[in-house]
């Protein structure tokens, strides 16, 4: 085979990866609407769909995982439409379960890492209309060094016809665009033109009035900023607003001692995707409750063994459910009943007869809830990674994955080289936004499955799944070149910063501590042969 066939012949496979990533990526995101919405005829039809897509495009493309998993995802499917098209718990979690292996599953080894490591956060292009187009210019440099893609526009008809084609995950648009005002009468246009409401982040270079402002809120505007625009900040609000709905179905336990209201139950929340499980002894729950993890517990009142509010005391009593909350379903209807139960550590009262969809909602609030504040115990408060703690949990968990799947993985410890004088030069809180900066930065970078925590002050470490220790020095590395080329705006001048990062691969034996001890080791190889690069182990 000549060069240009060889090179033809990878361009093609490099587009048909493409293909399986996206597929993959629809059947993931029809799968989260559920998280809004009721399930219904017209959602199996497109799941049904994208997953036979995403089954033709791996076939051509020869991933063998993406097949099994698409195959796999089908027959769940033709079961849900044998069953009356009704969802049960069992069929969420396996549609789950078989989601998560497709975010867990990499393209095959050995392709272009641009294929297989597409950024995750931000994907849409970012249109940047500024009145200068220096600052234009300069604004889009810096945010390209974030992985993100830009457009620029010097004139309304391009900016408009761009819309038309193409929705941006962002507008940046300066208020006083070509003339003052202007950019505020080119949003209207724009929220009038099109139903889909696209965040627009307002800019001024000078402070503005009230009433600008007011303006800016009534054209749609999502923020506004004036003086300096600064990439990571950019970044950091675009992520806020396209932040991805939690995965996971919602999971609640339900205790009824009639067998007919629980069955109820669980119809009604197994089609809003929420996965169920409902038992009528509730001298069973505590067991349930370890082996099923629920978000949420429904409680009936009136039990024959032992009532709802004393159940409830027992729950409240081990310590690791004093967070989950509990939602009565009863049909008592004395209100001093009612806060009575309430006031041993439950959080809302239903009255039986429900209707469903407050049910649902209900739960869905609750829940959500619950996550929020569980999800605030594993995660740094200033970047939004995980904290130290959980990223080695998890280090444990993917050493143990990686054992039984017998795949390789890589773990990586990053460390920003003489962070102190960042800290001392420019300030503390200079320093706090290198290490945001970093931090959006990785997860701007790296794949869905790949899992970062911030390790200590200015130390991250990075879980790479289903990845070879030359490929993850590869990512790495070219993550730090960039890295060190992003500008910082600082005071009056710009300041850059490198960090050196150790790269180990897990061999199949060690545990997570040592795992972490030798990313330790390799990172201080790379400072100690003299910073700003990555080391291997
Ligand atoms: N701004 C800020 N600084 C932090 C934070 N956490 C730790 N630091 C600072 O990070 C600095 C780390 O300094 P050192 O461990 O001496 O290392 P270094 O200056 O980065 O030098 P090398 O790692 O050897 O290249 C300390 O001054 C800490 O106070 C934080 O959350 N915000």
């Amino acid at each position: 085979m000549t060069g240009t066939q060889t090179q033809s012949l990878q361009r093609l496979k490099q587009h048909f990866a493409q293909r399986v990533i996206n597929q993959a990526r629809q059947v993931l995101e029809l799968w989260q609407n559920l998280h809004n919405s009721e399930w219904s005829r017209q959602d199996l039809v497109n799941m049904r769909d994208a997953g036979e897509r995403l089954l033709r495009h791996a076939k051509r493309f020869e991933q063998f995982a993406h097949i099994a998993i698409a195959k796999q995802l089908l027959e769940v499917l033709a079961a849900v439409e044998s069953n009356a098209n009704r969802l049960n718990s069992h069929a969420i979690e396996s549609i789950t379960q078989l989601l998560q292996e497709l975010l867990q599953t990499g393209l095959r080894q050995g392709e272009s890492i641009d294929q297989v490591f597409l950024p995750t956060v931000v994907r849409k292009p970012i249109y940047l209309v500024l009145h200068c187009a220096e600052q234009a210019e300069s604004l889009a440099q810096q945010l390209q060094s974030f992985y993100l893609q830009v457009e620029v526009f010097a004139d309304a008809d391009t900016f408009l016809q761009a819309m038309a084609k193409r929705y941006p995950a962002v507008i940046i648009l300066d208020v006083d665009f070509i003339r003052p005002g202007y950019g505020l009468e080119l949003a209207q246009q724009v929220k009038k033109a099109h139903d889909s409401a696209v965040p627009v982040l307002f800019y001024s270079e000078n402070e503005v009035t009230a009433l600008t402002r007011l303006a800016a809120v009534r054209a749609g505007g999502q923020a506004f900023s004036t003086g300096n625009l600064d990439a990571a900040n950019i970044l950091e609000k675009i992520e806020s607003w396209v932040s991805v709905v939690h995965a996971e179905p919602y999971r609640a336990l339900v205790v009824d001692d009639s067998k007919a209201q629980a069955t109820f139950t669980e119809r009604v929340l197994n089609a809003a995707g929420i996965m169920t499980r409902a038992i009528t002894d509730p001298t069973q729950a505590l067991t349930e409750l370890l082996d099923f993890n629920p978000d949420l517990i429904i409680l009936d009142m009136y039990m024959p063994e032992c009532d709802g509010p004393e159940l409830a005391k027992v729950i409240r009593h081990n310590e690791r459910f004093v967070g989950v909350p509990i939602i009565y379903l009863s049909a008592e209807d004395d209100l001093d009943k009612q806060l009575d139960a309430m006031s041993e550590g439950a959080d809302d009262f239903l009255m039986k007869p429900v209707k469903p969809r407050h049910l649902v909602a209900t739960v869905r609030n609750r829940a959500a809830r619950a996550r929020h504040l569980k999800t605030r115990m594993v995660c740094d408060s200033l970047t939004g990674l995980y904290n130290h703690t959980h990223i080695l949990q998890l280090l444990e968990d993917a050493c143990e994955r990686a054992q039984k799947l017998r795949a390789p993985m890589c773990f990586v410890m990053i460390d920003i080289d003489h962070f102190k004088q960042v800290n001392d030069t420019y300030g503390h809180s200079m320093g706090d936004k290198v290490i945001k900066s970093l931090a959006l930065f990785l997860k701007q970078r790296l794949r869905r499955s790949d899992q970062i925590g911030r390790y200590g002050g200015e130390e991250f470490a990075v879980i790479l799944p289903n990845t070879e220790l030359h490929f993850a020095e590869k990512i790495i590395n070219e993550i730090r070149l960039r890295f060190a080329a992003i500008r910082f705006p600082a005071q009056d001048q710009e300041l850059s910063c490198t960090f050196s990062a150790g790269v180990v691969a897990y061999d199949g034996t060690l545990d997570s501590a040592q795992l972490a001890d030798l990313a330790d080791q390799a990172m201080y190889k790379a400072k100690h042969a003299g910073r700003n690069q990555v080391a291997v182990l």
